[in-house]
């Protein structure tokens, strides 16, 4: 049976609220089929609540989010890692085999796809232990294994490598690149320029809960076309 396409994502003026104050909005996008977006922007801009907006973990106050199928059939179909991954006692093999699990797969099948997992992202030799003991970059890892395992067709990253130092950083964009090979549409925030660079397809540029910009990488990096954006690349503090 053929699935029916998950996208475009539509966002129709869009607004998160919270106690009172508007964080993001109102935000009209589309996100298509194919590529990674990045979204960048200064500290507190709303990167993360619109990612959370857009995978459903915040609700929009006023405007529409919409899936080109129904919301509960498009939530089964995306990943969110988060910066700090949530982390259970269990060992790093039955971490990644939970989201398995949860949707019923049984556990031999579930441990043998972990543990293919465990080995793709460079986990093998530490699949048994508890993930507890994992470091930064090897939990980020585990994260994005158990993020993938379902095969989702999009993936919200929000800072996937903040705190990590450059080789972590190196191991996690490589897993990245291969997803998006595997034509895993990926949206990710981050604060690294470089890493925005090396990933991104298309960026999205957002500043006081405002998308600025939303155009090429190669366009975005060339000649960013608001004041705003052009302030945050020369390095400039925006408040
Ligand atoms: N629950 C909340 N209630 C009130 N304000 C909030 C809440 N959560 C976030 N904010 C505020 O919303 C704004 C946007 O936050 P958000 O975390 O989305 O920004 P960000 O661009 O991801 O920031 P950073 O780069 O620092 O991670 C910030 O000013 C933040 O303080």
């Amino acid at each position: 049976m053929v699935e029916t396409a998950l996208f475009p994502l539509t966002l129709s003026e869009a607004t998160v609220r919270k106690s009172g104050v508007t964080l993001v909005g109102p935000v009209d996008l589309e996100i298509g089929p194919i590529g990674t977006t990045v979204v960048i922007g200064p500290n507190g801009a709303g990167k993360s609540t619109l990612l959370r907006l857009m995978h459903g973990l915040d609700r929009a106050a006023k405007g529409r989010v919409d899936w080109n199928v129904p919301m509960k059939d498009a939530q089964n179909r995306q990943g969110f890692v988060f910066q700090t991954p949530i982390l259970m006692r269990r060992s790093v093999v039955d971490c990644i085999a939970y989201p398995l699990l949860v949707h019923g797969v049984s556990r031999k099948d579930a441990h043998a796809q972990a543990l293919d997992w465990a080995d793709r992202v460079g986990l093998a030799d530490h699949a048994a232990r508890p993930a507890r003991t994992l470091s930064g970059g090897e939990r980020q890892k585990m994260a994005l294994a158990r993020a993938l395992i379902r095969n989702p067709d999009i993936l919200f990253l929000d800072e996937p490598c903040a705190s990590l130092d450059g080789s972590a950083t190196r191991e996690i964009e490589g897993i990245l690149k291969s997803a998006r090979t595997a034509n895993t549409r990926m949206v990710m925030a981050t604060h690294d320029m470089g890493q925005a660079k090396r990933l991104a397809d298309d960026v999205l540029f957002i500043y006081r809960g405002n998308v600025h910009e939303h155009s090429t990488a190669e366009a975005f990096f060339k000649a960013p076309q608001t004041p705003e954006a052009q302030a945050f690349l020369r390095g400039d503090i925006l408040e």
